[in-house]
């Protein structure tokens, strides 16, 4: 597969950094008041001598993506020669394992040729502070005993709960980028390219990409794959008119009949793919495609495995194994052995559990008005009267009606509602 070019044209040094000028002296300025840094670079870059600057104990780089957050960190990294110890949200769900990773890397000695170590939290704000057993609280213990520059980016650390982190860091406000610093970048990937590409060409992708550098540069790559070495405006129009809006029935019925496995792959690049409710169609939309009960426990088995690469991820938010699902889920089920030849119209049933829900939907949430008021006026969980209070009063109420009616005086509460939730 070929290099992403996100990758390959990742800037190596500042100089190659388009227009975070600001970002890079107040950075340089922190590191090289601090720590140990080449002097070359320290005179280029660290311009800067405000109190607050030099005084920093971390630094938050704070911006929406693709405009060179971590980019501009590894960069650093490189041009004063210092290992790079990185984590990301997922790796930092727990303090301990924060404290692990962290500490690991600082005690093992640097390898040869690095003057230092610098720690990269990247993406702080995907933590998710409550469930995140002491991540938070143990990145900010790391910045207090730190002797080594510890360094976070952000797409919005604005939100209250990460007032700590701002508390004890010099944020820096990345740019969004101009269209002209976009259209800027893919001109001279497409001159690396060799390829010829129409000014109007990139200017259209820089527009859709909204200072998003690295989705731009990834659209780039879409449209020359494959050795094209010619962009028109003309391309680019085409390939929008190739991906229209899809109902569910048109995605179904491009899925199931795919001639090759990447044919129906490619269906979730379709912008209305959504593949949550994909899911819940395919779950029954399978035995009216398949008649034969070997086919259908075929497809079956590939949605399954899919399914439980979708559970790890909603658990442990491992996003990069998304893919596997979708394979599983598009090229799995579309891709079975002896598919026999599929009927011209294949009537592909509205999903039950999506009318059931939409039915339930006003019991449901009386339902749930019901638990709440339970759990508030008897001082317990919800989840206690869901899995426990709501059997024993139910049972109660099978041999006693009159509990129906106690209940209701006692809560205030509809008899009816009481009667239905529990019998
Ligand atoms: N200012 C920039 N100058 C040059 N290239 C850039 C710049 N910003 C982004 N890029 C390109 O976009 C890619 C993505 O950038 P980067 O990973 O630094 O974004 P980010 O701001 O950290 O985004 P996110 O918050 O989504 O991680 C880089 O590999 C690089 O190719």
């Amino acid at each position: 597969m070929a290099i992403p070019w996100v990758e390959k044209y990742r800037p190596k040094t500042f100089e190659e950094i388009v227009n975070q000028e600001e970002a890079k002296y107040t950075l340089a300025s922190w590191i090289c008041a601090k720590f140990k840094a080449p002097r070359e670079f320290c005179t280029r870059w660290a311009k800067k001598k405000d109190k607050e600057i030099v005084e920093a104990k971390a630094v938050l780089l704070a911006g929406p993506p693709g405009i060179g957050k971590t980019t501009i960190v590894h960069a650093l990294a490189r041009e004063i020669k210092y290992e790079l110890i990185e984590l990301n949200a997922s790796d930092v769900r727990t303090g301990e394992r924060i404290k692990q990773v962290v500490g690991r890397g600082l005690r093992e000695a640097s390898l040869f040729g690095y003057e230092g170590k610098l720690v990269l939290f990247d993406e702080v704000d995907g933590l998710h502070v409550k469930e995140d057993l002491g991540g938070l609280e143990t990145i900010v213990e790391i910045i207090e005993i730190a002797k080594v520059p510890v360094i976070m980016t952000a797409n919005n650390p604005y939100d209250p709960k990460f007032r700590p982190l701002r508390d004890i860091a010099l944020v820096i406000n990345l740019k969004r980028l101009s269209e002209d610093d976009v259209v800027e970048v893919l001109r001279r990937i497409c001159a690396n390219e060799g390829a010829k590409c129409e000014e109007e060409a990139l200017r259209s992708i820089a527009k859709s990409s909204l200072g998003d550098l690295r989705a731009a540069i990834n659209d780039l790559q879409m449209y020359l794959s494959s050795g094209k070495k010619i962009l028109t405006v003309d391309d680019i129009k085409r390939v929008g008119e190739r991906n229209p809006q899809l109902s569910m029935f048109e995605i179904l019925d491009r899925v199931y009949r795919a001639r090759w496995f990447d044919e129906a792959r490619a269906i979730s690049f379709n912008p209305s793919f959504d593949w949550e409710q994909y899911f819940l169609w395919a779950l029954e939309t399978i035995p009216t495609v398949y008649k034969d009960l070997e086919l259908m426990a075929i497809a079956y088995d590939r949605l399954s495995k899919a399914d439980m690469f979708l559970g790890r991820i909603k658990k442990t938010q491992e996003w990069e194994l998304l893919p596997y699902a979708l394979e599983l889920s598009l090229g799995g089920i579309s891709q079975v052995k002896n598919k026999p030849r599929l009927p011209p119209f294949i009537k592909y049933g509205f999903p039950q559990r999506l009318l059931l829900l939409a039915k339930s939907k006003e019991a449901r949430r009386r339902r749930e008005a019901l638990v709440e008021y339970l759990a508030q006026n008897l001082h317990v969980s919800k989840s206690f009267v869901k899995s426990e209070l709501i059997y024993v009063l139910s049972a109660i109420a099978k041999k006693d009606h009159s509990i129906i009616d106690r209940l209701s005086k006692a809560l205030g509460i509809n008899a009816l509602d009481i009667k239905n939730l529990l019998l």
